[in-house]
C-alpha cells in the first residue's frame, strides 16, 4: 500500500505526459496529471496538426493559382483568413476534446491548473492545493526563445501565428529552423509579402546543405527574401502599427508582422525544481540519464523540457518508455538512431540517417547518389520547381547510411525509406526493387 496520494503525478498534459499518463494507468497505476493550459500540449494545440493544416491549406493555394493549367476556369477567387483559422482551431479543439476522454477512460485525474514542485514527492497547484506522488513526471515542454531587444514585445511567435485576426500584409520572419521555414512557406502561398532573416550564413543547419540550399532557391522563386547574416538591433512600431525592424549592419526592414521563430526553451522556469534538487544545463533544459530519470530519483522528465531531440513522436516514445519500465517493469528504452524529421516548407524537406558531412567524419569510403528532376506535377502546372534527393552510402559495406529529400510528398517518402536504414538495407536492396512508375519516390530505386 502507498502512502501517498497517486503513484504518478504528470506535470504537462502534451505529447509526453499523455502517453506517460495512459501507460502508466493501463499498469495498474493511480495517476493524475496537471495542465495549465490545453490539454493536448504544444503539438496539437500549436505546433505540428495546426500547421500541418495550414500548410496543406496553403499547398491548396498553390494548386488554386495553376487552376487554369488543370483546365479550369474559375471566377473571381476570395482568401478569408479566418474562415481557414476558425476550421483549424475547432478541429484543435475536437483534439483536445478527445485527449481528454483518453484521460477520463483511463481514470486520470487531470487538473487544468499551474503546478510546481515542492519536494521530491510533493507538488503544488495553483490553487495552493498539495498532492503527495511516489513519482513525478515532469513533461513542461519548451516554449519559444524571444530575442532579449527593444521593441521585442512586438513581435509574435509561433503561439500567436494560429490565433492573428488577420493577414498581414508584409511579414519578417527570424530565424532559419524549421518553424521558421514552415510559416514562410505557408505566408508566401497566401500572398503575404514574406522576408526570412536568420543570424547565420544558412538555414536549417544539420540538413544536407545541397537540400537546404534547393530551398533557398525555390522560395526565391517564388517570392521569399532571404537575408543571412541578419543581426537585429531593434523593432519599432508607429501609429498606424507598422514595424521597422534594424538590422545591427544598419539596413531595415518595414513588415505589418514579426514572427520570432529563433529556437525553443525548455520551460523550467519557475517550476520549483530546485526545491527536490532537480539539475538543468546552462539553457534550463532538465538533466535525465537514458532512463529519464533525473538528479532526484523520484522525478523523472520527458520531452522537450530535456532539450535532446524536440520531436513529438520522440517525447512520445519517453513517455511510453517511462512508464513501461517504472509502472509495467518490462526493459524500454528509446533508440535515437535514425529518426526522420521533416521541414513543411514549400516545398516539403525529409530527412533520415546521417547527412553526407555526418558521414564523412564517421567512415572512409563515402558514395553519394543523387537524383535532381523536375517531377511530373510541375512539369503539368509549368513549374521550374526542381526535386532533389540525396542517397549516403557506405562505399566499404554498401549499407545506405541517409536519405535527404526535397520535393512534394517527401515526408510521406521518408518514414518507409527511414525503415530501410533502420533495417541496415544496402543500395543493392534499393537497385534490385523494381521502381513504381510514375511517382517521384521511384527515383530511390533508379539512382545510380
Ligand atoms: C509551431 C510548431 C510546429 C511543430 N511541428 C512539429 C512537427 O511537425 N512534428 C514534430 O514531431 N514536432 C513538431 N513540433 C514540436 C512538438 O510540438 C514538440 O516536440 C512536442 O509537443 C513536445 O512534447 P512535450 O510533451 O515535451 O511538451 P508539450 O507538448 O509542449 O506539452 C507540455 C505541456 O505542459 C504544460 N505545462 C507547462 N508547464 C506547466 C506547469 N507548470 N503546470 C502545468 N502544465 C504545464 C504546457 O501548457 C503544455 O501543454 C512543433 C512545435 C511547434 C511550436
Ligand atoms: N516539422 C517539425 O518536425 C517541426 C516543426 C516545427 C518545430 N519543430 C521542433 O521545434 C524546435 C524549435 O523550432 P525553431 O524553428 O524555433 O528552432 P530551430 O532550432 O529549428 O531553429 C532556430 C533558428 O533560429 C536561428 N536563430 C537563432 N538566433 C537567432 C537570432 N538572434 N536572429 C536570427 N536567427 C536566429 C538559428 O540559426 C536557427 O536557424 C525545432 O528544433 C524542432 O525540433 C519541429
Amino acid at each position: 500500500m502507498t502512502d501517498y496520494d497517486f503513484d504518478l503525478f504528470v506535470i504537462g498534459a502534451g505529447s509526453g505526459g499523455v502517453r506517460a499518463s495512459r501507460i502508466a494507468a493501463s499498469h495498474g497505476a493511480s495517476v493524475a496529471i496537471a495542465e495549465e493550459y490545453r490539454i493536448g500540449g504544444t503539438c496539437v494545440i500549436r505546433g505540428c496538426v495546426p500547421k500541418k493544416m495550414l500548410y496543406y491549406a496553403a499547398d491548396f493555394a498553390a494548386d488554386l493559382k495553376k487552376a487554369q493549367r488543370f483546365g479550369w476556369t474559375l471566377p473571381e477567387k476570395k482568401f478569408d483568413w479566418s474562415t481557414l483559422r476558425d476550421v483549424v482551431l475547432s478541429d484543435v479543439t475536437r483534439l483536445e476534446g478527445l485527449y481528454t476522454q483518453t484521460l477520463d477512460n483511463n481514470h486520470i485525474t487531470h487538473y487544468k491548473e499551474h503546478a510546481v514542485i515542492e519536494g521530491a514527492n510533493q507538488i503544488r497547484l495553483a490553487s495552493g492545493k498539495k498532492i503527495t506522488a511516489r513519482y513525478i513526471l515532469v513533461a513542461v515542454g519548451a516554449e519559444p526563445a524571444k530575442l532579449d531587444i527593444p521593441g521585442a514585445e512586438y513581435a509574435v511567435t509561433s503561439n500567436e501565428m494560429f490565433l492573428l485576426p488577420s493577414l498581414p500584409k508584409r511579414a519578417l520572419v527570424v530565424g532559419g529552423g524549421y518553424i521558421a521555414n514552415e510559416f514562410a512557406g505557408i505566408l508566401n502561398s497566401f500572398g503575404v509579402e514574406t522576408t526570412i532573416a536568420t543570424h547565420g550564413d544558412r538555414i536549417l543547419r544539420g540538413y544536407d546543405e545541397e537540400i537546404a540550399a534547393r530551398l533557398v532557391e525555390i522560395g526565391q522563386g517564388h517570392g521569399i527574401d532571404y537575408r543571412f547574416n541578419a543581426d537585429i538591433a531593434r523593432i519599432d512600431k508607429d501609429s498606424s502599427g507598422r514595424l521597422t525592424t534594424h538590422f545591427k549592419d544598419g539596413s531595415q526592414i518595414e513588415s505589418d508582422l514579426v514572427l520570432f521563430a529563433i529556437g525553443r526553451v525548455a520551460k523550467s522556469r519557475d517550476l520549483g525544481l530546485d526545491k527536490a534538487d532537480v539539475k538543468t544545463n546552462d539553457r534550463g533544459a532538465i538533466l535525465v540519464d537514458e532512463e529519464n530519470r533525473t538528479s532526484c530519483p523520484s522525478i523523472y522528465a520527458v520531452g522537450d523540457v530535456t532539450d535532446r531531440v524536440q520531436l513529438t513522436p520522440v517525447a512520445i516514445r519517453e513517455g511510453q518508455a517511462f512508464a513501461d519500465r517504472v509502472f509495467g517493469h518490462k526493459a524500454a528504452s528509446v533508440d535515437y538512431d535514425t529518426i526522420p524529421t521533416a521541414v513543411f516548407s514549400h516545398p516539403p524537406l525529409a530527412s533520415a540517417g546521417l547527412t553526407e558531412e555526418e558521414a564523412k567524419k564517421r567512415y572512409k569510403n563515402i558514395k553519394i547518389y543523387k537524383s535532381n528532376f523536375r517531377p511530373m506535377r510541375n512539369a503539368l502546372i509549368d513549374s521550374p520547381d526542381r526535386a532533389l534527393y540525396k542517397m549516403v552510402v557506405d562505399g566499404d559495406s554498401d549499407k545506405v547510411l541517409g536519405l535527404h529529400l526535397i520535393g512534394q510528398d517527401s515526408p510521406e517518402i521518408i518514414q518507409l525509406a527511414a525503415v530501410a536504414i533502420k533495417a541496415g538495407l544496402t543500395k543493392q536492396a534499393f537497385n534490385d526493387t523494381v521502381a513504381l512508375h510514375p511517382s517521384s519516390a521511384e527515383e530511390l530505386v533508379l539512382m545510380r
